[in-house]
């Protein structure tokens, strides 16, 4: 299977430390986009969910950080003191911090003069008038008292306007306080930078301005150039900006985009209209970027044709590679890595090759493998959880079966809880086995010597898991086995759509009217078909019926999809012409057949779900002319393969999955097309027999 013999990952060397050299598969995709980034071209990258086109990108940013002289840069904005609606953004080279951020002097404001205050003055004022009038004749008094009192309140008068009046014009809104005045550092780049964006997210790409709710001026609210957010377009300058889910991207979105690239700066206006941030814009920001978008195929339809065609580079990546054994030490590789990255358990030889199955099964062919490898990745990280929670299990059932200690019911429905719990709160299996076997010890050493109840077992056995992250257990770890992966994937627990389909089946298997093996019967073929195209092969049963009738037509029963009916129409009309040419190889039990006055129905019996798809043209041709030519058909085998109107077999997909199908439902045969023959992965327990041509099918369907 491999070049190297081991017993689990743990005997293989390490991964290498550097991203691009874990990047598998895609040499070709890998070259061509590291050469245009290094020229600083764009590049689009195509292809399937989870074929790496993150970590790609993710490895060209690690090896643009150490390629080449870059000068660290910082962006600043400043006020406009002649149109505070339009602050100015600057990129400064070099460490400025320390220059464009200035000791902020203490700053002195005029205050009006507090209540406490005046009353002090007056309290003074009163004080001194009145050791003044002591030696005052009596006469003198009232005019003394009411010229000072006339004084005092102008003098009064004239502290509190001057005060007022200062602090009044301090709050000016012309007159903006220094710490207005002060720049704002928005972006600091130490390093040549990566900077990832969502295509939908149009503030995080091209910036904002914030909303003030006080009306965005000082000395109440915060001045425009403090509300200036950057967009990602701005911080990726002399970097990369990758923009993945290219389907999502707003068309508006992708004009500035454009704009950016062709001017190599872009200002930056508040986008929602509602807010005080729309009327502010700031000055042209440079945004000198290297683009790398991403996506699927059929998001391509979404981009815009002037950004395509800025696009200088569009790589599609690959989704399976050739099974070799160089390509098998690769996926190898990927486990490696993937155990390692995730810090999981190692994985045995059995359980490595397991994968490698699962690999040509999930490229739909025994001569590929998938290159979807998030999947795989997924599926490893489901086998070491399953791996560390039976260790647990297994360990606790141990203890709780110890021939030394005699527990009783409730304990044993507790310890389920308690595996529960353990396996809930921490995955680590080392941990676990620490734990459970330092239980063990304590309890066979309890009852025997100390003679503990099972109650302070169970106490015990609690104060151990909440001591379960004080435990140094980083040696003790179980390898994730065969029988680990094989459950991730019988469960189908990787794939909604996979346990629907079993729970589907599994539910409705009994009910179905398939009889594998039967007698031959007219008019009854059994098909393949693969339920919500994710790998679940089920067997169809075709039933054909021709009446005599003044119109001939034929009508399909249960058939939604529109390639399905276009097919069926083909396989109508080839078995009427070979019916009526008289050409097969078939003597029909009527004698004579005359078409001219057949209504043909053709029902895809107990079919519920959407069918569409060609594979069923054989099939449904070979049903036709049973019933038409009244020859019963062998039911000891399922077919799949399309035809055209040569009566030629053609390719169709999902044939390991449709094999799969026709096992488990016990057929002894199965019919597939020559060109599909070399994609079959297993062909245990059934023969599978590659036709190419409906003349070749004849004999094998029918008695002759
Ligand atoms: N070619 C590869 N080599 C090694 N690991 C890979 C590769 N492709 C995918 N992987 C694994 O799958 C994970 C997900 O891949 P990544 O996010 O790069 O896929 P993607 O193509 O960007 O998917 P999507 O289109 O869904 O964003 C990676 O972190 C890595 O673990």
């Amino acid at each position: 299977m491999f070049s190297t013999k081991f017993n689990t990952t743990d005997d293989l060397p390490e991964p290498s430390p550097n991203l691009i050299n874990q990047v598998i598969g895609q040499d070709e995709a890998v070259e061509i986009v590291l050469n245009a980034v290094k020229n600083k071209r764009h590049a689009l990258l195509l292809g399937d969910p989870g074929v790496g086109k993150s970590m790609m990108v993710k490895a060209f940013g690690e090896l643009l950080e150490n390629s080449g002289h870059f000068t660290p840069y910082t962006i600043i904005s400043k006020p406009n003191l002649k149109n505070t609606e339009k602050p100015m953004v600057e990129l400064l080279e070099g460490n400025v911090i320390e220059r464009i951020m200035p000791e902020e002097k203490p700053k002195v404001m005029r205050q009006p003069p507090s209540m406490l205050t005046l009353v002090l003055i007056m309290l003074g004022f009163i004080l001194v008038t009145q050791f003044l009038l002591k030696g005052v004749p009596e006469t003198q008094m009232l005019g003394i008292v009411a010229t000072t009192t006339i004084v005092g309140t102008l003098i009064a008068f004239i502290i509190l306007f001057l005060a007022i009046f200062g602090a009044t014009k301090a709050s000016m809104p012309n007159s903006i306080s220094p710490a207005d005045l002060k720049p704002m550092v928005l972006y600091e780049c130490p390093k040549r930078p990566l900077v990832r964006a969502s295509a939908y997210n149009t503030t995080k790409l091209l910036g904002d301005i914030k909303h003030c709710p006080l009306g965005g001026k000082p000395p109440i609210g915060t001045p425009p150039h403090k509300r200036v957010i950057l967009g990602a377009i701005h911080e990726a300058h002399k970097g990369i900006l990758y923009v993945d889910e290219i389907k999502t991207m707003p068309l508006d979105v992708q004009d500035y985009i454009l704009t950016a690239i062709q001017d190599k700066k872009l200002a930056i206006s508040g986008r929602n209209p509602n807010s005080s941030g729309a009327s502010v814009e700031t000055n042209p920001i440079p945004c000198d970027f290297t683009l790398i978008m991403s996506g699927n195929m059929d998001d391509v339809s979404n981009l815009r044709a002037p950004l395509m065609d800025r696009i200088d580079y569009k790589v599609v990546l690959k989704n399976k590679m050739d099974n070799s054994l160089e390509n098998r030490d690769k996926l190898l590789q990927f486990i490696v890595q993937e155990i390692k990255n995730n810090n999981l358990n190692p994985m045995t030889y059995e359980a490595c090759c397991e994968l490698v199955k699962l690999a040509q099964l999930l490229s739909g062919s025994k001569n590929k493998l998938t290159l979807r490898l998030r999947r795989l990745s997924n599926i490893i990280k489901m086998a070491n959880d399953i791996a560390t929670g039976k260790e647990l299990s297994e360990s606790l059932n141990e203890f709780t079966k110890n021939g030394t200690l005699d527990l009783d019911d409730t304990f044993d429905s507790d310890s389920e809880l308690i595996i529960e719990q353990l396996s809930q709160g921490d995955k680590d299996a080392g941990k676990l086995k620490n734990v459970v076997s330092k239980i063990k010890g304590k309890a066979t050493k309890s009852t025997k010597k100390s003679g503990k109840s099972v109650d302070e077992l169970k106490i015990e056995l609690r104060a151990r898991i909440s001591d379960l992250n004080k435990l140094d257990t980083s040696k003790v770890k179980k390898p994730i086995e065969l029988s680990d992966v094989k459950r991730v994937l019988d469960t189908g627990i990787y794939s909604m759509q996979k346990q629907v389909a079993m729970d589907y089946l599994e539910n409705f298997k009994e009910y179905k009217n398939i009889h594998p093996n039967g007698e031959p019967t007219v008019g009854v073929i059994h098909g393949l078909a693969v339920l919500g195209g994710e790998g679940l092969g089920d067997v169809t049963r075709i039933i054909t019926k021709v009446l005599n009738a003044k119109n001939p037509k034929t009508s399909l029963l249960n058939i939604t999809g529109d390639i399905a009916k276009h097919s069926i129409t083909l396989a109508s009309a080839l078995s009427k012409k070979l019916v009526s040419d008289g050409t097969l190889p078939l003597k029909g039990k009527d004698g004579e057949t005359d078409l001219s006055e057949k209504e043909i129905y053709i029902q895809f019996s107990q079919s519920y779900s959407k069918i569409d798809g060609d594979s069923a043209t054989a099939a449904v041709c070979l049903s036709i002319i049973s019933s038409l030519m009244n020859i019963p058909i062998k039911q000891d085998f399922c077919i799949t393969g399309s035809l055209d109107l040569n009566g030629d077999m053609l390719a169709i997909g999902g044939v390991n999955e449709k094999i799969g199908a026709a096992r488990e439902y016990q057929f002894k045969r199965v019919i597939v097309p020559f060109s599909n023959y070399k994609d079959v992965i297993n062909v245990e327990g059934i023969e599978v027999i590659p036709v190419k041509t409906l003349d070749e099918l004849i004999p094998l369907v029918f008695e002759i």
